[in-house]
Parts: structure tokens; C-alpha cells; sequence
């Protein structure tokens, strides 16, 4: 993107639009030419609207002939380095994105605001050249400016922040400063702090470790699959990994899934490296902490950045390694606007920089299995747990013809008694929230749906409401049917809330504690939740999928899946991955100390075949046998897919546009062997918010025969004047929903 000629005055800018182009503007009025460089924010006028666009090139012509200027200059230096414009521009490419929006989704929010950068500016502390002249033990009667001085010797120039925190005080700084010994200057702000667990040794590594370590190079690329049984101690390898790479004075990238990055994830980190910089990126942060932490990794300045999906578009210009945690993890790719997938962009991420690549997961993608067992990944294994941690013995419970309560089997509640009564926890997993999935009238049949979407209402019987999962509609719990006036109203099914009523009775003596969305509203409400089981007290834990992920819980001894069916029979294809995953990672979390662990499958199906495998042989054949029927099926990831979507609340209006979209992309490239088109069909989940909702799927032999289709659809899609419908690009689908 070098711009060449006598005279670059035209700025070409992402403005975050939903348009696939940038946008020339003239410079701010009387602004010096040379304060300028691509990476900046500028202010610009855009359709009556101020917003906040990036500088992208500097340009001497610009076709058009009527150019506005920029309104003003936000950033005195870039925040976007080259390497990350390119990386974003690629994206923008492959997911057939507004470049401007990739740049907006890239900023956190104070930023993409228009908040100067300068603004988290530190003031750094460093040795004049006096200062460093100076022999060691000059300072030897005035101990204190004696210790600031050998700090800055050993560690280099220190950030207010930190001397705060070491306890410098500013009259041992002004003294120092009046010796002419240090001096204050401006630059990159540093990550708020993360408090540490307290320190342990780290463990010593054992043989798989070892050679999962040996066999990634930091010094170049490589894309290697780490698939780990859970408790093998993955996170161990992470942390080796990281602690090479910031040895060789690199910042290192850990990707985590949404809910696995809990305050007990960084603490442990936090805890291995109480010498470095940690920069957390999450939504959990205050918007200014945010752009705090973005900055501090943007700078170079912090060694360790964390983050869910979007740290992936951060800059890091000293990039040394990039890990992606749980890599299966839904989460990693993005539903709405810029539909891109963190794990895969990771890849290009980390080629682009020659550095390597780490998928992590006890349940990979197929996508991930895929290439792995193909070979374009190195395929890395730890088959044993670490430590003493033996794998669960699983065992399957019939329920159907069983007279269940609640929907538990007898001798599942009585094994959990038996666990509590030994001292140790029981887990059980529900996966539905609330108090009921669906109300209905004994009396006519009438049931509560959603007015907006193609749902039920679900019964949370605490808050007394009716709330729609899919748009949060909610109204108040109604004592008789408003369609027949009967007084005899049932709650269908089970959820968390139900569940947790009964074993709040039937186990009174020992806390309960529920995690799921509805009791954990922050990730610090989870982590006290969970609090008095990691004393290790006996208790029962019951929630959703929260608690599938990233515990650590040593004394779970007994893991409950209350149902295990819901996806086996899904009309979504990556329903039954989904299914497996879950089942071995909420298995997983049995038996990770010293004590024996066992899990109880509740099924209806129990002669099911994939139940069969996934119980009998784990998660690994499992997946190798959907990987098998998925080459049948011809579907992704033996294939590529990309979804056009639609929705309005007028169905024919999206219908039609997609009719339209299938014949403009038939005629480019016509269905073939090695590319078939399906619909317009509906989404799994019809209409949601009001909209009615479609998509044409599009799948291929190879990603390449795509990417030229869909751009052209995406021009012909951006002439669309109809303001009520909406419609979106789904490179690499995750969800027919
Ligand atoms: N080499 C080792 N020797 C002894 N203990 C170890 C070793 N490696 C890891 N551990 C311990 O084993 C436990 C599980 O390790 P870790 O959390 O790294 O596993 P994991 O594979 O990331 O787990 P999961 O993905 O299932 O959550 C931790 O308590 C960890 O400290
Ligand atoms: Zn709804």
C-alpha cells in the first residue's frame, strides 16, 4: 500500500461504514503534511455525521473531483502499526468486509469513540547519561535513592505507575532528578494491574510435555494442534511457551473463549509472571482500563496480552507467539457485523509475523482435527493427565420408562448424596436456564410464545417472568391462560432454576450454588460463586456450559449430565461436535485431584451409536468418525462454506433478495461438482426481533472458488436500497441458527 509521486496531500481513509472501499478526503485545514502518517485517527464528515476514520495511505490524485477536507488530527503517532493494516485489510478481504468496520472493531470502545491516545500517556522515569555513568555505590549513604537507581540500572525505565507500586517516593524521585541523575519522559501508557494468586513453583514437566515443547520452534512460523485430554496440563505448555517467548523479548498473544477467561485464569498467569507487563482485554473492563490495556499492547509495551476473540485484531508489534485456548470454542467467531473467526485469523496472524501458532483444545474443532490429521498442522498430544489425576470412569443412565424427579434417575440423587456425605462436591450439569423451557394451559394447550421470534417463552419462576432467550422479551408470570381463563397452568421440562429447587431440598444440607447466566451477571460474581468450592468444602455446583470450561476444581469427584440428547437429533450439522465437546469437557471437570472421578450420563437414547462412541471410546474417535460422515455429507471441513443471509420483517422481501442473490452468483459460476448452492431456507430459529430470516448456502471444493463469487454479490448486495432488510456475508459459518 506505498504511495509513490511528488505530492501525497489526498488521505485515503477506513471510514466505518458498511461499504467495501475507502474513502479520499483533503488534509484538516492547515495542518502540517509531515504530522501525518498512516496508522492515525482523523475526525471526517461522512453523510451530515462526524465519525472516526484511519488513515490507511496518503495518495497524490484522487479520481474524484470534489474532495472534503478531514475535520481534525486525533492521534500525535499511529495507533495501528503496518503489519496490523495489513493483517486487517486481509480480513476485510477474506471475509468480504467493510475495511472500515474491521478498523472499528479492532479499537476498543474509547477510542473508536475519538478519545486522543495521548491521553493514557505514562511519564517514564530513566537514567540521564550522568545517572548512568555513575559508579555503583555513589549513592551508598542515601539508601533509598540508592535502591530507585539500581532498579532503573537493572530493569530499565520505569512508568510512574510501577515506581507507585514499588513504593518510590516522589521525594526519592525529586532528589534523584535534582542530582541530575534522572529525568522524566512521555510514553506508552501500561496495563492496569492484575492481581496475582500467590506464587508456586511450577511443576516439573513430564515426557508429553516436554516433547509437545521440543516440537515448536519460537523463532519461526508453525500451526500446530495441541489436542490434549482435559487435566493434561495444556495450560502448563501455554505458560512454558510464553515464558520463551518473552525470555527472547517478545509479547505473547493467549486467545481464551469468552467464559474462560475468569479472574481465576489471570491470577494463575498473573502469579507465573509477577516481573512482566499483562495486558487483559475482555468486556468485563472499564472503558477506559479497556483502551488503557489496547494501548499498552499497541505500544509493545505490555509482554503478555489475554484477551477474548476481538484481542486478535490488536496490534502488537513485537508479536511472539500467538496460543489459542479451547480452541473449539464457538465463541472465537464473531455472529454479527464483521463475521471473522479469531482462531483462524490467528493463523494468518501468525504466519504474517513468522511466528508460532498454538491450538489448544481437549475437544478440537473438526475444522482444527481436519487439518491436523491431514497434515497442513503439527499434531501435538498429551494423552495422560498431569499430576496423579486419573480419567473419570463414565457411566450411562437410561431414563427412559424411569421414574424420574425432576428429571433426575433414583440412584443418580442418591450417588450425589453419597458424594456430599463423603466430604467431596458433586457437578451437575443442566443445559437450559431458567425454571422451565416452555408454559402451557392443561386446559385448551395454549402456549406461552415469544410475540417476536419462532420461540417459547421461558419460565423464570424466581424473578415471576416469562423471558425470551433469543431477543430478551419479557413479561410478567401469568397465574391463569390468557387465551381459556383456566387456573391450571404446567411448566414443561426442566432448567437450572428448577433443578436447583430440588436439590436445595433434598440436599439442605450443603450449599448449592448455581452458575448460569442468570446468577453470574459479571465475571467477578462467578468467581465469588465459586469461591467456597475451590475451599473445597463439600457442596453441589449446578449450572450450564459456565461451568464446562477452565475450572479448576480438585475435589469434583462426581460430574451429572442431566440430559444428553438435546443435540444428537438437532437439524443443525455441527450439532452433535457441539454435543461431544460439551459432554467430554463438562466430563472433564471430574476427578482433577488426587480422587477418583465418575460421571453419570442421563439419556433416553442410550443405544445411540455416537452416545455409544463418544461414552465408550472419548471424544477423540468420536470426532474422527463425524470428520468421516462429514466427507460423505460433503460439509464443512472437508469442504468450504459461506452463507448469504437475510432478514425482514417482510419474509418475500428477504426471499426475494436471495433469489436474486443465488441467480447472480449462478450466473458467475454455475452449480458443479465442486460447487453447490442450497435455498433460500430458512434459519433454524425463523424469525427473531420481528424479522423473518433466510440464507442461500453456498458450499465448495476449495475457499478460492468462493471469495471471487462473494465479492461480486457483495457489490450487487451494496446497490440494495431497501432500508428494512438486512443481509450479510457468513464466510466460514459456524451456525444455521
Ligand atoms: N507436569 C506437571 N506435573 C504436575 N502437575 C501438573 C503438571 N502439569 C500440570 N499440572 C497440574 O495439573 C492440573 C491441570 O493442568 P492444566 O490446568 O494445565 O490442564 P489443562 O489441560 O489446561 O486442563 P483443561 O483444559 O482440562 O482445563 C493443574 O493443577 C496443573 O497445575
Ligand atoms: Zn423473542
Amino acid at each position: 500500500m506505498a504511495s509513490d509521486g511528488a505530492n501525497p496531500a489526498i488521505l485515503r481513509l477506513a471510514v466505518p461504514v458498511p461499504l467495501r472501499r475507502l474513502f479520499d478526503y483533503l488534509p484538516p485545514e492547515g495542518i502540517d503534511l509531515s504530522t501525518l502518517s498512516p496508522g492515525q485517527r482523523l475526525w471526517v464528515p461522512f453523510g451530515g455525521r462526524k465519525l472516526v476514520a484511519v488513515l490507511v495511505d496518503m495518495v497524490p490524485e484522487s479520481p474524484l473531483a470534489q474532495l472534503k477536507p478531514a475535520l481534525e488530527l486525533i492521534d500525535s503517532a499511529p495507533v495501528f502499526d503496518g503489519c496490523c493494516r495489513d493483517f486487517l485489510h486481509w480480513a476485510a478481504d477474506y471475509y468480504q468486509a467493510p475495511v472500515g468496520e474491521l478498523y472499528a472493531a479492532a479499537l476498543p470502545a474509547a477510542l473508536r469513540k475519538g478519545k486522543p491516545a495521548d491521553h493514557w500517556a505514562e511519564q517514564w522515569l530513566q537514567l540521564t547519561t550522568e545517572g548512568k555513568g555513575l559508579p555503583e555505590t555513589a549513592l551508598s549513604r542515601a539508601p533509598k535513592q540508592q535502591a530507585l537507581l539500581q532498579l532503573l540500572l537493572e530493569r530499565g525505565r520505569q512508568s510512574r505507575t510501577q515506581l507507585k507500586a514499588l513504593d518510590h517516593s516522589t521525594a526519592t524521585i525529586r532528589a534523584l532528578q535534582d542530582r541530575g541523575l534522572v529525568e522524566w519522559i512521555a510514553g506508552p501508557t501500561v496495563p492496569p494491574a492484575i492481581p496475582a494468586a500467590e506464587a508456586t513453583a511450577p511443576p516439573e514437566l513430564n515426557e508429553e510435555q516436554r516433547q509437545v515443547l521440543d516440537a515448536i520452534p519460537v523463532d519461526r512460523f508453525s500451526a500446530s494442534l495441541l489436542e490434549g485430554t482435559t487435566g493434561s496440563g495444556k495450560t502448563e505448555v501455554y505458560l512454558r511457551l510464553m515464558e520463551q517467548v518473552l525470555t527472547g523479548g517478545k509479547q505473547a498473544l493467549l486467545l481464551v473463549p469468552e467464559i474462560g477467561l475468569t479472574p481465576q485464569t489471570l491470577r494463575r498467569i498473573a502469579a507465573r509472571f509477577p516481573d512482566r507487563s499483562i495486558a487483559a482485554l475482555h468486556s468485563g473492563l472499564a472503558e477506559g482500563e479497556r483502551a488503557q490495556a489496547w494501548l499498552s499492547a499497541a505500544a509493545g509495551q505490555a509482554d503478555i496480552v489475554i484477551g477474548t476473540r476481538s484481542a486478535i485484531l490488536t496490534p502488537l508489534p513485537r508479536l511472539g507467539a500467538v496460543i489459542v485456548d479451547e480452541e473449539h470454542d464457538g465463541s472465537f467467531k464473531q455472529q454479527d457485523g464483521v463475521r471473522y473467526s479469531a482462531r483462524d485469523l490467528a493463523m494468518v496472524l501468525g504466519r504474517n509475523a513468522g511466528v508460532p501458532v498454538l491450538l489448544g483444545s481437549a475437544t478440537p474443532s473438526l475444522e482444527s482435527l481436519h487439518n491436523a490429521l491431514s497434515g497442513r498442522y503439527q499434531h501435538l498430544r498429551l494423552r495422560q493427565r498431569a499430576g496423579n489425576a486419573r480419567p473419570p470412569q463414565i457411566h450411562l443412565v437410561p431414563t427412559l420408562g424411569q421414574q424420574l424427579e425432576e428429571g433426575f434417575a433414583p440412584q443418580v440423587l442418591r450417588h450425589i448424596g453419597e458424594t456430599l456425605a463423603r466430604g467431596e462436591q458433586a457437578l451437575v450439569f443442566i443445559n437450559r436456564r431458567g425454571f422451565a423451557p416452555a408454559l402451557t394451559c392443561d386446559d385448551c394447550g395454549w402456549l406461552a410464545d415469544c410475540p417476536h421470534c419462532s420461540s417459547k417463552l421461558t419460565m423464570h419462576r424466581r424473578q415471576r417472568q416469562l423471558r425470551c432467550h433469543h431477543c430478551d422479551y419479557r413479561r410478567s408470570l401469568v397465574d391463569s391462560c390468557p387465551q381459556c381463563h383456566s387456573r391450571s397452568l404446567s411448566a414443561l421440562g426442566g432448567g437450572t432454576e428448577r433443578s436447583e429447587e430440588l436439590l436445595a431440598r433434598r440436599f439442605a444440607d450443603y450449599p448449592v450454588i448455581r452458575v448460569d447466566r442468570d446468577t453470574t451477571a459479571s465475571k467477578q460474581a462467578l468467581d465469588r460463586l465459586l469461591a467456597p468450592a475451590r475451599d473445597g468444602k463439600p457442596c453441589l455446583l449446578l449450572g450450564t456450559q459456565m461451568l464446562a470450561k477452565g475450572h479448576h476444581l480438585p475435589r469434583v469427584t462426581l460430574v451429572v449430565i442431566q440430559d444428553a440428547d438435546g443435540g444428537l437429533f438437532s437439524a443443525d450439522f455441527r450439532a452433535p461436535e457441539r454435543t461431544g465437546q460439551l459432554l467430554e469437557q463438562v466430563a472433564g471437570r471430574a476427578g482433577r485431584g488426587d480422587l477418583p472421578g465418575r460421571v453419570l450420563v442421563q439419556s433416553r437414547y442410550p443405544e445411540h451409536p455416537l452416545l455409544q462412541l463418544l461414552l465408550e471410546k472419548g471424544y477423540g474417535p468420536f470426532a474422527r468418525q463425524l470428520l468421516r460422515d462429514r466427507a460423505v455429507a460433503q460439509l464443512p471441513p472437508l469442504r468450504a462454506m459461506a452463507l448469504v443471509r437475510a432478514e425482514c420483517e417482510e419474509p418475500r422481501w428477504a426471499e426475494e433478495f436471495l433469489e436474486t442473490a443465488r441467480t447472480q452468483m449462478q450466473a458467475l459460476a454455475p452449480p458443479s461438482p465442486q460447487l453447490s448452492y442450497l435455498g433460500p431456507v430458512p434459519a433454524l430459529l425463523e424469525r427473531k426481533s420481528g424479522r423473518f430470516r433466510f440464507y442461500v448456502q453456498i458450499t465448495a471444493e476449495k475457499r478460492g472458488q468462493l471469495q471471487p463469487l462473494l465479492a461480486r454479490l457483495c457489490q450487487w448486495a451494496e446497490g440494495n436500497r431497501n432500508r428494512r432488510l438486512r443481509w450479510a456475508v457468513d464466510m466460514d459459518a459456524q451456525e444455521l441458527s
